[in-house]
Order: structure tokens, then sequence, then C-alpha cells
């Protein structure tokens, strides 16, 4: 039987992934700063949205009032679909202050709090399920490493926690996970071994430019493309181009 997939609506992404994202992952986005994390995970959420399929967005770095605007800056402005009961916007940035604080439905009052945060998730999917008939299909957290910056050590445990709860309910989900400019990893240990998948963003200087390119490090249940590709942001969002191929450029030191 074939696999269910989840597409992720990111033209040149599903190429690469022989289809979309095997049904239930949990897909860690790992990058540096600026790499299109965020624009990425925004991009997956409304796709789904504006093919009949709900999803809950979890934002703790960013204000929810922010994430809605730089979403509409793309064209993909996700509040008609929170007045129908399709998308959940939880609020784990704001702890609840504020006047805009007021107005979200969904807050997470301890944002440092994964058991908090976890009960106000539950809502969110129990609230899509009563106005939909069914549980979302997508989910974003942006960024876990928020909920682990200052305890590593348990940085695994709470992405098992997590994805506990969204695979339970059969959501495919990106886990937005930062890692500092120069670091190889995936940012936290263990977590990459958590993750189903993992799709590695990077922004490197080459010849005085900045190109952007993404490699697709693994992904549980399906084979994938294993090189590493540009992809550009536009006024639309994420393009991945499958036939371009980016082969880093070496440092060559020359002794004088
Ligand atoms: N309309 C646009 N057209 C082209 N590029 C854009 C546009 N809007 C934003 N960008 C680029 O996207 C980058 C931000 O992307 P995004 O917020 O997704 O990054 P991120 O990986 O989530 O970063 P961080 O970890 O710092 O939050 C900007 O630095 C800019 O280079």
């Amino acid at each position: 039987m074939a696999i269910q997939r989840v597409k992720t609506g990111i033209p040149g992404m599903d190429e690469l992934l022989n289809g979309g994202i095997p049904k239930r992952n949990v897909v860690l986005l790992a990058g540096g700063p600026g790499t299109g994390k965020s624009i990425m995970s925004q991009q997956y959420i409304y796709y789904g949205l504006q093919n009949g399929e709900p999803g809950i967005y979890v934002t703790l770095e960013e204000h929810p009032v922010a994430v809605r605007e730089n979403m509409k800056n793309f064209g993909w402005d996700p509040t008609p679909y929170e007045e129908k009961g399709m998308f959940a916007m939880i609020d784990g940035f704001t702890g609840g202050i504020g006047r805009a604080a007021e107005r979200e439905r969904f807050v997470v009052p301890d944002p440092t709090d994964v058991r908090s945060l976890i009960d106000v998730v539950k809502e969110a999917i129990s609230w899509i399920e009563e106005n939909t008939g069914k549980p979302p299909v997508r989910g974003v957290i942006d960024s876990v490493t928020t909920l682990y910056l200052t305890k590593p050590s348990v940085a695994r445990n709470i992405v098992m926690m997590l994805k506990k709860v969204f695979s339970g309910f059969g959501i495919t989900a990106f886990f937005v996970s930062q890692v500092s400019v120069a670091e190889r990893g995936f940012g936290g240990p263990g977590v990459e071994h958590a993750a189903d998948g993992i799709i590695r963003l990077d922004l490197d200087e080459i010849d005085g430019e900045l190109v952007r390119s993404l490699i697709i490090w693994k992904m549980r249940g399906t084979k994938h493309d294993m090189r590493r590709h540009p992809f550009e942001i536009t006024d639309k969002g994420v393009i991945v181009y499958p036939d371009k191929v980016v082969k880093r450029r070496k440092l060559v030191l020359v002794r004088s």
C-alpha cells in the first residue's frame, strides 16, 4: 500500500521528497538566522489551509500579530481560516501580557513550561475537531529551540514529548530548530535522532554573495534527494530548484 504523504506545497520541495512528507512525521527545519525557516513553515501551513487541511501554528519567538502580518505580506492571510475554526494560532510568546494578547484565543500562560504548552495545543486540536470534524493535518512549532535554550540536556525529551502529541493526533509537523551561524549540527543534543526528518537550510557567502540552499538530511519512511539545492525567497514565498545543485566552496588557506 502506498504511504500517505503530506505535500509541503513549497514549489520544488515535494519533488525532492518523492511526493511529500510521510504522514505523522515530525520534521526539524534546522538552520541559522534568516535562512527562511519561519517563512517556509508559514507557507506549509497556508498551502494546507487553501486545500482544506486544518493547521496549528505555535509561535514562541514572535508575537502572533507579527506572524499574521508576516504571512499577509506573502499573500497568506490566515485570519479567515481562524474565523472558520480551521486554523489555530497558539500564542506561546506573550504569556498573556498586553492588549493584543487579550484578543488571542489560545495563549500559553507560561511558555517556559512544556506541559502548559501541550495543554493549550490539545485544546486547539479539540477546537479544530469541533469546528471541522477532523484533527489538524499540519502543525508548526516556531521554534522548539526556545523551549530548551537554557537547558540543552532536556532538549531530546522535550522534542519527544511534543512529537508524541503531534504524531499521536496524526499531525505532520515542522519543528523549527535554530542553529548558530557556523554550527554544523541541527540544534540541541539528541533532537536530530528524535525527529523523523531533518531539512537543513543554509545561507553561505560565495564570491561575495549570500546564497540560500537546503539539503534533506533524513526523512523516515521515504527515499529522498541527497543533494544540496539552491532556493530563493520571493514575494510569493520560497521556491526550491531541484534541477540545480550547490557545491560548497572550500576555504583555501594560502601561505605566503
Ligand atoms: N518578501 C521577501 N522577499 C525576499 N526575501 C525576503 C522577503 N521577506 C523576507 N525575506 C528574507 O527572509 C529572511 C527571514 O526569513 P525567516 O524569518 O523565515 O528566517 P528564519 O530562518 O526563521 O530566521 P530566525 O531564526 O532569525 O528567525 C530575511 O532575512 C530576508 O532575507
